[in-house]
């Protein structure tokens, strides 16, 4: 039976399972989720129907797989916590940030380990999840893709890729988000109302990414299609370059790449 237990029950674990719940890979009933708070067992047993429980060993004491998805300083405990509990052909799926598989195996030696870098557009079935394993964990890793398909889209990587991939997939949400709202903000100085505003530059956004993902462009062909010679779109573009907003974007993205390699 395919039975999967999620420790940690916060912002990206409450989005897995929102996702994996309504899939048809794991029954709701099938997936426990761990967590310290009452509060956020309570949501998700409500929401999405999950088994929930405060307690780790009793947690995951028949499931197959288990998800951890706590924060970097609390991997240490969480491990300590069940090493001796686990069996060997129990299979670790690891979202914590900066922890990598041999860092993991060096207490739960007897485990195969797969790292994910899903996002919170799980929720949503639009996770991007960058996904890795040893050479040696073949058939679990198509499980794990699969599981991860049903959420968004997937991408296997190399594991040394991972940080970047965390930047990239992960924090890009919030990225993404701050540019969002600087365009709302934008629109309202215009003259929009704040929920017109959000209206418009949520949809434009939602328009531009799919232009990309479904005509398989590159962003600045799609740009051109845009820019009318001595028109108001390249005014606005050059007076952003002017202002810094590329070299802002990439300096934040190594800003934040260079923080994740301190992170533990
Ligand atoms: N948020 C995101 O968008 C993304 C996060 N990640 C990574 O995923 C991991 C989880 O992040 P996130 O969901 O944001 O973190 P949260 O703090 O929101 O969630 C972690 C949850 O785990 C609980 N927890 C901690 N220790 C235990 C324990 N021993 N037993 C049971 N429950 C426990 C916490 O409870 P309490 O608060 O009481 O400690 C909290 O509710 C992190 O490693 C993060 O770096 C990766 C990609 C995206
Ligand atoms: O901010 C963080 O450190 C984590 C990793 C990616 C998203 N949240």
């Amino acid at each position: 039976m395919n039975k999967i237990t999620i420790i940690g029950g916060g912002n990206l674990g409450k989005s897995i399972i929102s996702g994996l719940g309504n899939s048809d890979l794991f029954e709701a009933k099938h997936i426990t989720v761990v967590d310290k708070s009452e509060h956020n067992l309570t949501e998700v047993k409500e929401k999405l129907g999950v088994s929930t429980s405060q307690h780790i060993i009793e947690a995951i004491s028949d499931v197959k797989w288990v998800i951890l998805c706590v924060q970097p300083r609390q991997l240490d405990a969480v491990l300590e916590e069940i090493k001796e509990e686990l069996i060997a052909d129990q299979i670790l799926i690891s979202t914590v940030t900066g922890t990598s598989i041999a860092e993991i195996n060096e207490v739960v030696p007897k485990n195969k380990v797969i790292r994910v870098m899903p996002n919170t557009g799980a929720s949503k079935k639009l996770s991007m999840t960058c996904i890795s394993a040893n050479e040696d964990v073949k058939e679990e890793l198509v499980f794990v893709q699969k599981m991860f398909d049903t959420i968004g889209k997937t991408l296997i990587i190399e594991e040394r890729l991972m940080q970047a991939a965390t930047v990239l997939g992960a924090s890009g949400i919030a990225f993404f988000l701050r540019f969002l709202r600087a365009m709302i903000q934008g629109g309202i100085q215009m003259g929009f109302h704040p929920h017109e505003a959000q209206i418009i530059a949520v949809q434009t956004a939602m328009g531009a990414a799919t232009l990309v993902a479904k005509n398989g462009t590159h962003p600045e062909r799609e740009i051109d299609k845009v820019t009318t010679p001595q028109g108001c779109t390249i005014e606005g573009l050059n007076e952003m370059e002017h202002q810094g907003l590329s070299s802002s974007v990439i300096k934040g993205v190594m800003a934040s790449y260079e923080k994740i390699n301190t992170i533990k």
